[in-house]
């Protein structure tokens, strides 16, 4: 009968109900122990043994105890220091005792009360899994998987026996964390305790009202979806709040705060209180919803899409694109951090930027949605940000770290940054140096990748020269981080700051006087009323596929003039891109409509500092190079920071397989005007590589089929809508 030759020898389930019978059905079925059920419903365990859920009834006596090598207690809460006693005196000090209740306080109070001290081998712990039934009948041997079990080790546990119960717990598919015994009754007490109070108040409440009958009768889901954990057993939930007064007072007290609060909101209707409350939660639930899913359905396999292009004639047509990327997460952040409501117009709110909008809903800001990128932010002011509830999440969005961290920097509570697998492995040394220059607490992961923490600190003002190469964002950060230091920042950087930038900011009240000398002047962040001018990367891509095409007539609305895209534009125009500003510029950005059509372009010679200036630009120049007069070059490109260069060999490689030409010389890409056959070209799964191919592709003679276009499609979800405005034949393959 006593075995111990599987794994965890012989187990014994003290309260063979729901979760310990639940257990022990997993630990049997997978062969893992010899298990005892003992209850004092001896039914229960009569029960157990012919639903294979035990091997053995047993009772709490000397041989039985003294033969286990790890007992667990699965009866309702209070009852566990009787049963302590009962046993006490039969257990051998290398018996694994634990316990599944869903308080913790109390369980090492009643251990501290029956031993004089909880002893060494005496380790609590408490599955986050379980369902409103009750009884051994309800054992589920899946229950755990893929949940959370929480172990609270006391000071002097028993290590090795530690290292048995987390094994134990893994064995039935649960992922385990440690916490603090008083941490966890806090915790629970709002998550889990709180929702069961309101849940049996709330039913007892309407069945004892006038009209209870209809009541139940008219019940729709979300009644029922509220309520169903009033059905879990009252035993239980009884002894819970008894044993965790004081954590769920304190839960219970804050709750009726609010409630009264939305009272006092009804009672004046006041629409916009109930509305932020609303959005927020709203937006809190989805975010937890989401994390609940990634642990238990990992992270979803990506579908591998393919762009497919014919060889395309004319594009045509007067097309509105979507707001520039860039300015769009700015924007948001910056609406979010004014004081008012800020109207903005053509954001983007797709790939990236959504991942910047959520990091704002889980801080609370409220942003309300209207359609084809208008969006109404209630700012909260620069100090009104509210502790997200669970780490923030910038999946493979470096702009949105850049932008997001100054504002993580300067906030009165701790904020957690993750990432994807895509940014875990990218050192964000500049910036860090910057946050820390200025006096941020911030940690990160080795080799200044993420994740990162920041803790609270204050900023000082940003001054100096900016850590390593120039770049856009990281000046933007220089300016955000600002925001929050006494007094206004100087700085210097190798690079001019961009026009739009400089308008966007200035817009909320934020003067940045200066070129390459930068001195911000912040007075009081104000709402603003905005529309962005059209994103940079599509509109070059557009301007581009029209000066390609024999016989196309393009035109663009809302397209600036000003700062990089001005520039870039001038530099196509030198290499004879046919292009014409119509109207006077409109709004904040100076925008207007820009007449594209077909031109014979000559070849391209961007110098070291130009490859340097238009970076982000070069996929897209250097696949409209391909069909350029004569051989093109483009210098210095491998001394650009690292991924640059690996989209440009990405290019290369994929120009020479359809059957053009690309080389490298020291240095300095060369590309040889040609008109390739096409084929399949492989972006990598870069978006920026993908969108130059389809470039390269709507020239090549029998067309090409760009793959790994998922992050494209991602960020520009409309692509295929915009090819077919335009007249470009492209389909999306998966
Ligand atoms: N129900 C749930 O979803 C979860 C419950 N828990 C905790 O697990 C424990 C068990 O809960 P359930 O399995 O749901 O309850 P249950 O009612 O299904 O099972 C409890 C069992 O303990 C037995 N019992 C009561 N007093 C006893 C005593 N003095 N000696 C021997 N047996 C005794 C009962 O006869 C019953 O069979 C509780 O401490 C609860 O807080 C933890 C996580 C989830
Ligand atoms: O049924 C549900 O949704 C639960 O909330 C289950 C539950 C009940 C008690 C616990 O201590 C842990 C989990």
């Amino acid at each position: 009968m006593y075995d111990n030759k599987r794994e965890f020898g012989n187990v014994l389930i003290v309260g063979l109900g729901m979760i310990g019978g639940s257990f022990a059905k997993s630990l049997k079925q997978q062969g893992l122990a010899t298990l005892f059920g003992a209850d004092r419903r001896v039914g229960e365990l009569t029960l157990g043994v012919s639903t294979g859920v035990i091997d053995y009834p047993a009772q709490l006596d000397e041989v039985t105890i003294s033969n286990m090598d790890i007992i667990i207690l699965a009866t309702p809460v209070r009852a566990m220091e009787s049963v302590l006693t009962e046993i006490k005196a039969f257990i051998k000090p290398t018996t694994l005792i634990t316990d599944v209740g869903s308080t913790k306080g109390s369980v090492v109070a009643a251990a501290a009360k029956v031993f004089g001290e909880a002893p060494a081998n005496f380790i609590p712990g408490h599955p986050i899994a379980g369902a409103e039934k009750s009884g051994v009948l309800a054992a589920n041997p899946h229950l755990f998987e893929k949940h959370m079990a929480i172990v609270t080790p006391l000071p002097y546990s028993d290590p090795e026996l530690l290292d048995r119960l987390h094994r134990l717990w893994r064995a039935v598919g649960a992922d385990v964390v440690s916490m603090d015994v008083d941490h966890h009754d806090h915790v629970l007490a709002a998550s889990s305790h709180l929702p069961h109070l309101l849940a049996y108040t709330l039913v007892d409440t309407l069945a004892n009202a006038d009209r209870s009958q209809d009541i139940f009768r008219f019940a729709a889901g979300g009644f029922r979806d509220f309520t169903r954990i009033a059905s879990s057993d009252p035993v239980m939930w009884r002894d819970v709040f008894l044993a965790n007064k004081d954590a769920t007072l304190a839960t219970l007290d804050l709750f009726t705060d609010r409630l009264s609060d939305m009272r006092q909101a009804i009672v004046e209707a006041d629409g916009a209180s109930m509305y932020g409350v609303f959005t927020r939660a709203k937006s809190a639930r989805d975010h937890f919803l989401r994390l609940l899913e990634q642990r238990t359905l990992g992270k979803p396999q990506e579908k591998q899409l393919s762009i497919s292009v014919t060889p395309a004639s004319a594009i045509n047509g007067d097309i509105k694109l979507v707001g520039d990327k860039s300015l769009s997460h700015r924007a948001l952040i910056m609406a979010a951090l004014a004081e008012g409501v800020s109207e903005l117009a053509n954001v983007d709110l797709a790939g990236d930027v959504k991942v910047t909008m959520q990091a704002l809903k889980d801080m609370g800001v409220v942003i309300e949605e209207f359609g084809c990128g208008s969006v109404r932010v209630h700012g909260v002011g620069r100090t009104g940000l509210r502790a997200p509830i669970a780490p923030i999440n910038v999946h493979g969005s470096a702009t949105s770290l850049y932008l997001l961290a100054p504002v993580f920097a300067g906030q009165a509570f701790s904020v957690d940054v993750l990432a994807d697998d895509s940014l875990l492995n990218t050192p964000f040394t500049n910036l860090l140096r910057l946050l820390k220059n200025a006096g941020a607490a911030v940690s990160s992961g080795a080799a200044d990748c993420l994740p990162f923490k920041f803790l609270p600190s204050s900023i000082n003002a940003v001054s100096g020269k900016l850590p390593g190469p120039a770049s856009s964002r990281l000046m933007s950060s220089a300016v955000l981080l600002g925001l929050f230091a006494q007094g206004d920042s100087s700085f210097e950087s190798t690079m001019q700051f961009d026009e739009q930038v400089r308008a966007l900011f200035a817009s909320f009240g934020v003067e940045i006087e200066g070129q390459a000398s930068i001195t911000v002047r912040k007075a009081k962040l104000e709402a603003a009323n905005i529309e962005l001018p059209s994103d940079m990367q599509q509109s070059l891509w557009c301007v581009l596929l029209a000066s390609l095409l024999p016989g196309s007539a393009l035109q663009l609305q809302g397209v600036t003039h000003s700062g990089r895209m001005g520039a870039l534009l001038d530099l196509l125009q030198q290499n004879g891109a046919k292009l014409e500003w119509c109207g006077e510029p409109l709004g904040v950005f100076a925008t207007q409509r820009l007449r594209v059509s077909f031109a014979k372009l000559r070849s391209f010679s961007l110098s070291a500092e130009q490859s340097y200036e238009f970076r982000e630009f070069l996929p897209c120049l250097a696949m409209a190079a391909v069909y350029a007069e004569g051989d093109s070059q483009f210098e210095a490109v491998s001394n650009l920071p690292y991924f640059y260069e690996d989209r440009m060999t990405t290019l290369v490689d994929g120009v020479n397989h359809i059957g053009g030409v690309g080389e490298w010389h020291a240095g300095t890409l060369l590309i040889k005007g040609s008109t390739p056959h096409g084929g399949d070209l492989d972006s990598a799964g870069n978006e920026l590589v993908a969108l130059a191919f389809l470039l390269l592709a709507a020239r090549c003679r029998n067309g090409a089929t760009v793959r790994d276009c998922q992050k494209l499609l991602a960020q520009i979800p409309n692509l295929e809508e915009i090819a077919t405005t335009l007249g470009l034949k492209c389909s999306v393959l998966s």
